[in-house]
């Protein structure tokens, strides 16, 4: 058994020694890309770039090593290469161990400072301050829709999207000691008790629920409280200490929530890219299908369709609407100069590559 791992290690050992060698070729480059931004005072981080390479190692990858595991270890080289020239800031609602933190790791990979704030209203103000480079905020949940807070925050935000992450959400029931006796409340985030509340129904009906700022917060309180079970992430409850009663108690298997990288950078074409606007029409019949009939005309595709009341007492409203393409696209650019003309107010939020996942 050992003579025959010998050799396979040796070889082993002698091609990590090339990966070193070459990872470490890869970061001087990268310092020096650096040191040209520096100069020039350029953005560090570039999305789009960073979105090129990933979509370029899936396609050359020859396996047998599979795509989401070859980009996985090549978002970690960028993120260790891009901390050479500048550790990125990225404000998240927090505390660590939320989704939202997840999503920060997904976008950015691990060498990122986090900010992990209070509310959402939080992460938008402490980009815009600069006191982060960017904030990671959620924006839609496949079970239970749109988070009406970023939604309202994008309206009035100075802030441009430039990138988007979507992450596979698990929800687990989990207490200090791993069981539910003595337990006689549930917490968790509003959004997260939604997206539990058949699974609770069945299994746990009399005890009450209670909505908190964050999972991670329930996770943090039942840490602290015997008579508290929180529904949070595996993740949280590892940084809590907590044992888990049950995992995947999601009602959705596949519950995935979508956050958007905001920030003060305008992210240039990465040759897949999708542009999210906000408009509001004039209140008269038609008025929404002669709109959207401005990007048919143009072959523009629409991908997202999400309307909010304009909260002014009157039955008006604005609507989110994701669209494939870019900007600078020319049919994009003309479909929005039109829904521009036509529209009582108008918004682009931003351009930026589609998510991988
Ligand atoms: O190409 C750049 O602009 C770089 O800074 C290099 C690099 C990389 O490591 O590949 C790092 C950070 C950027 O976000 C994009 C790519």
């Amino acid at each position: 058994m050992t003579d025959k791992l010998k050799p396979l290690r040796e070889k082993i050992d002698a091609i990590d020694a090339q990966i070193l060698e070459l990872l470490n070729q890869r970061a001087q480059v990268a310092q020096e890309v650096g040191h040209v931004k520096a100069e020039t005072m350029a953005p560090v981080f570039r999305p789009e770039r960073e979105a090129q390479v990933l979509r370029g190692v899936a396609e050359r990858n020859p396996g047998p090593m599979g795509n989401v595991e070859v980009q996985t270890i090549f978002r970690e080289i960028m993120s260790a290469c891009r901390a050479l020239e500048k550790r990125v800031t990225v404000a998240y609602l927090g505390p660590a161990g939320t989704f939202s933190e997840q999503a920060v790791y997904q976008q950015f990979g691990t060498a990122v400072e986090g900010l992990p704030c209070a509310s959402i209203d939080e992460v938008f103000r402490a980009t815009e301050a600069g006191t982060a480079d960017f904030g990671v905020v959620p924006v839609e949940n496949s079970s239970e829709g749109a988070i009406n807070r970023t939604l309202d925050l994008m309206l009035q935000t100075s802030l441009t999207i430039s990138g988007e992450v979507a992450i596979a959400v698990h929800h687990s029931l989990m207490t200090r000691t791993g069981g539910m006796d003595g337990v006689s409340v549930i917490c968790a985030h509003s959004q997260a008790l939604a997206q539990c509340q058949v699974w609770l129904n069945l299994n746990y009906p009399n005890i009450e629920r209670r909505a908190v700022a964050s999972n991670a917060e329930a996770a943090r309180m039942a840490g602290e409280d015997g008579s508290i079970a929180a529904i949070a992430s595996e993740l949280a409850g590892t940084q809590y200490k907590l044992g888990v009663v049950k995992g995947h108690i999601q009602d959705d298997p596949h519950n995935r929530t979508r956050f958007a990288v905001v920030g003060h950078l305008h992210t240039n074409p990465s040759g897949k890219d999708q542009t999210s606007i906000v408009l509001a029409v004039p209140n008269k019949a038609g008025a929404v299908y002669q709109l959207l009939a401005h990007l048919a005309k143009h072959g523009v595709s629409m991908t997202r369709f999400e309307s909010r009341p304009a909260r002014m007492g009157t039955w008006e409203y604005y609507f989110y609407v994701d669209i494939e393409g870019h900007v600078h696209n020319p049919s994009v650019s003309k479909a929005l100069a039109e829904l521009k003309d036509n529209a009582a107010f108008f918004k682009v939020l931003g351009s930026y590559p589609t998510s991988l996942n």
